[in-house]
């Protein structure tokens, strides 16, 4: 008879998401299991986040040193060492592994269990080398993985995804880029500022999921500098001796080789390997299993889900807090506690960066526009490109979302997102205290516009002019 494990709460997946429920389960007194094929250190370490950052950082330095003229300083001729590029890539990214697998191994080894889990019957689960798994409750955090469409399946090589681009040994010389989403999104403008002649594709029209259109203008603009844009096509792929050929029509037509494709088009959930049709769980249309985004409980079940595999909002703050709330309710399991959920929030890290918080226009009823391309602070660090519209809810002019792509709007976004998540009001903020000049300032216009549009008058303690070059 194969042998048998037994815990209060098993684990499936030690990516972020379940390394978090673990840590949460045990610190609320459970017994756990952590279950994994690869100890591999986490997405976001391995293949994700970091490495992604860190070619994003080598198109930063490139960027600076190749606009730097416009201050009067002469770097002279910019030559990027693509080889040395993606080494650096390896050797940090290698080094946040390292760190995040020791962190993993301070994990009691008994807990640790190497194999792939798979349901046999409701609440119940086994590995792939027998073993049987009798646990009280289950947190699946299996992540999600990149998707090929048929179309550029079995090319070959040269096909890369997220998996394997921070793999190549050198820069590539000509690189198409399938879907503009935010994996598309920062790939692309990196391997074009590196000197990578890069075409990017949709078969959509909308880059990144922005919802307003002034700021899908300015980013659009922005990125049409660096790289050239095929939005609203189909494209067809064939694998010549050293290339590959794609030609695309639509919303335009065109042929070209490019020396490797990277195809960005969506991560779905893993869920395959995991014989849902045993677990007796209630599947959505996407094959999901539903669940309540405040306890990460499947219906009535034992069975929780934390990360990537849940689809709800695919990135690392919400995998770790997905991840903490399922483990504290796996271990609190049948009695869970309701937990407020963030403010959504996601950032795409082109350049400047893109962000979308909260709700939109559709169900918003205000919105104020900033316009950076006069702003002050911009202007002097000549980034003085892009837009931020925030939208606020009538009457009281309560702000519930924005959309930007701004320099600065990295930071600019959190400021929002946490004011959002606050239930401030536009007339509130603009209480506040705004240094000159920062990219800050920007903020005021947008702000102005919703209290101009709302009964709210804007603070009358407050100078409604602007400071010179705000
Ligand atoms: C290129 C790229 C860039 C990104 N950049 C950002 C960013 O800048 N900011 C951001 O917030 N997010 C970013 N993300 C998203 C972020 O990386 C993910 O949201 C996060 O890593 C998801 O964590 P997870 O724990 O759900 O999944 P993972 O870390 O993938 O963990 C899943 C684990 O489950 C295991 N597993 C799978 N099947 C089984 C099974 N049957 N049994 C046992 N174990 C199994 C896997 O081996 C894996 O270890 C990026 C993603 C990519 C791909
Ligand atoms: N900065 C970040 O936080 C960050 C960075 C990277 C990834 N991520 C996460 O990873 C997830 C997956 O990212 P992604 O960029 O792969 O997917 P995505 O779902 O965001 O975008 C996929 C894009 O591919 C297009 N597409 C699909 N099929 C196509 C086809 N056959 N031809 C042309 N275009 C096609 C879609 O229209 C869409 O625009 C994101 O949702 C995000 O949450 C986050």
């Amino acid at each position: 008879m194969a042998d048998t494990l037994r815990c209060d709460v098993a684990i499936i997946g030690a990516g972020t998401a379940g390394l978090a429920a673990e840590r949460a389960a045990r610190s609320n007194g459970a017994s756990t299991l952590l279950i994994d094929p690869e100890y591999r250190g986490t997405t976001c370490a391995a293949v994700g986040c970091m490495p992604s950052k860190l070619l994003i950082a080598a198109a930063h330095a490139a960027h600076a040193a190749s606009s730097a003229a416009m201050f009067g300083v002469n770097v002279g001729q910019v030559t990027i060492d693509g080889k040395a590029v993606m080494q650096r890539v390896r050797d940090e990214r290698d080094r946040f592994v390292r760190l995040t697998k020791e962190g993993i191994e301070e994990i009691p080894a008994s807990i640790r269990i190497k194999g792939r889990a798979a349901f046999t019957a409701p609440g119940c689960i086994s590995l792939d080398d027998g073993r049987q798994i009798d646990a009280a409750s289950i947190v699946i955090a299996t992540g999600s993985a990149p998707f090929v469409p048929d179309e550029f399946a079995n090319l070959g090589e040269r096909v890369l995804t997220s998996d394997s681009i921070f793999e190549l040994e050198d820069l590539p010389g000509r690189l198409a880029v399938i879907g503009s989403g935010a994996i598309g999104l920062e790939m692309a403008q990196a391997m074009a500022r590196l000197g990578v002649a890069v075409t990017l594709f949709d078969k959509g029209e909308r880059l990144g999921g922005i919802r307003c259109d002034k700021v899908h203008a300015a980013l659009k603009d922005i990125l049409a500098d660096d790289l050239d844009l095929q939005l609203g096509v189909n494209v067809a792929a064939s694998a010549l001796d050293d290339s590959i050929c794609l030609e695309w029509s639509g919303a335009s037509k065109g042929r070209a080789d490019f020396d490797y494709i990277l195809v960005t088009t969506g991560r779905p959930p893993n869920l395959d390997s995991l014989n849902l049709s045993a677990s007796g769980l209630e599947l959505d249309d996407d094959g999901v299993p539903v669940h309540d985004r405040q306890t990460m409980r499947c219906g009535d079940s034992a069975v929780h889900l934390a990360g990537d595999v849940a689809q709800d909002l695919p990135v690392l703050h919400e995998a770790s807090h997905d991840g903490a709330i399922a483990g504290r309710n796996a271990a609190a399991y049948p009695a869970p506690v309701k937990t407020d959920r963030f403010t959504k929030f996601s950032l795409v890290f082109t350049t400047p960066a893109v962000a979308r918080i909260g709700q939109s226009e559709d169900e918003g009823v205000v919105t104020g526009t900033a316009d950076y391309s006069d702003q002050g602070r911009a202007r002097v660090e000549g980034k003085n490109r892009g837009v931020l519209t925030l939208y606020a809810a009538a009457p009281d002019g309560r702000l519930i979302g924005a959309d930007l792509c701004t320099p600065g709007s990295e930071h600019l976004a959190h400021m929002l997102a946490w004011a959002i998540q606050q239930d401030q009001t536009a007339s509130q903020l603009l209480t506040m205290p705004f240094y000159h000049p920062t990219l800050e300032e920007g903020l005021k216009q947008a702000l102005r516009t919703i209290c101009a549009a709302t009964p709210i008058a804007l603070p009358d303690s407050q100078d409604s002019g602007a400071p010179s070059g705000a």
